[in-house]
């Protein structure tokens, strides 16, 4: 390519940056209007809702339907991701609480769900999480749900029995750890390996054929694996990617999880009910009388009525011993017609029935 050429092409780069940059604009000014509307058309006493699940999955839908390349849906899709989310800044600037510290992949699920302009607050575990959503300290939380190798987390799940919360948002994040070591790192006298006990049990048919007589040491968390090791020089750490960059690390080896598609789901919590979408899951907590067939007796009318369930997880229910609430997930909206009734219909059987919330499945 001669010089002259590629003078040309820069030139039209910069006159269609100048394109982009006005239509963002045009874009983040019709943001403000939208909220000058939303506060224009507010009841007496009513409370301004600027975020909007349910429209900004029909924007990033909208998005990749149109694009025709040559980048990628989700790569075009994260751009706009990003608008969206300095849209959204300008009408109310959201708080947003994690399972930290910084570093985690909660924070990048965080991240990726609503983009980069949120005011992020990293916490030292779910249930903390929890009790500053309820508390009204951030619009919404995010806390891991479940791995696709190690299954469910059960810190979440028992915080959804000992919180009111909604459920207004799913994400999943590929999760691929790397061994990491530090600058002042032996690396042939690692007598010691950190991170999260889940990390770790992700990894663990690696670490046994490449370090089998080595120290596993399960931390808080990923993020504060690799802050250990940056001090210790006998030491490696699993993490991902953000912990890599957050505490300099080097990658010793990548990609070290048993399972390539290795994933972990996200859940968004608030208190926000998210409008249909044509497009959604919903998530309920049942409890059942302790008696055979109760199980089957559950699940019979999501069968009859062909819904689609994506999860069943169980757990002790906590209000007496050997009695179990089941954490069940299933496509469609608790404002169906058929969902409503099949729900009827399980709370005349069951002891308990709660809905933790409807939510656009993850578009991202
Ligand atoms: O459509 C709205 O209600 C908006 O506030 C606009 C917008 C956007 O930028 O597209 C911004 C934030 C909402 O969460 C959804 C969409």
């Amino acid at each position: 390519m001669s010089d002259q050429e590629l003078k040309a092409l820069r030139v039209r780069i910069d006159s269609l940056d100048e394109k982009i940059l006005e239509l963002i604009s045009d874009r983040a000014r019709c943001a403000q209007e939208v909220a000058r509307v939303k506060m224009a058309s507010l009841a007496e006493g009513e409370v301004p809702v600027f975020y909007r699940p349910e429209r900004e999955a029909a924007v990033l839908k909208r998005v990749m339907d149109r694009n025709k390349g040559p980048l990628g849906n989700e790569e075009m899709a994260r751009l706009f991701r990003e608008i969206m989310s300095s849209c959204l800044a300008l009408e109310q600037p959201l708080k947003v609480a994690y399972l930290g510290p910084e570093g985690t992949f909660t924070q990048a699920a965080a991240m990726k769900h609503f983009g980069h302009a949120v005011i992020s607050r990293p916490m030292a575990a779910i249930d903390e999480v929890f009790r500053e959503v309820a508390a009204g300290a951030v619009n919404f939380g995010v806390v891991p749900v479940e791995n696709s190798t190690e299954g469910a987390v059960n810190h979440t799940l028992d915080s959804f029995l000992e919180h009111d919360m909604v459920i207004c948002g799913e994400v999943e994040l590929r999760i691929h750890h790397h061994l990491l070591v530090g600058e002042s790192t032996k690396t042939d006298s690692i007598t010691r390996i950190y991170s999260h006990a889940q990390s770790l049990a992700q990894c663990r048919k690696w670490l046994d054929a490449h370090y089998p007589n080595v120290e596993r040491v399960a931390v808080a968390s990923n993020a504060e694996a690799a802050k250990r090791v940056k001090s210790e020089w006998n030491s490696a750490a699993i993490a991902g990617d953000m912990a890599a960059s957050l505490y300099g690390l080097t990658r010793l080896a990548e990609k070290i999880e048993d399972r390539p598609d290795n994933s972990t789901r996200f859940l968004m919590i608030g208190s926000q009910e998210v409008p249909p979408t044509g497009d959604d899951k919903t998530s309920i907590i049942v409890s059942m009388s302790n008696k055979p067939g109760a199980l089957h007796e559950l699940l019979v009318p999501f069968h009859d009525n062909g819904i689609d369930l994506t999860r069943i997880e169980t757990r002790p229910s906590r209000s007496g011993k050997w009695t179990y609430v089941f954490f069940i997930d299933f496509v469609g909206h608790h404002r169906d017609p058929l969902i409503k009734a099949v729900l009827e219909k399980i709370s005349q059987d069951a002891v308990a029935l709660k809905v933790l919330g409807s939510y656009p499945k993850a578009v991202l």
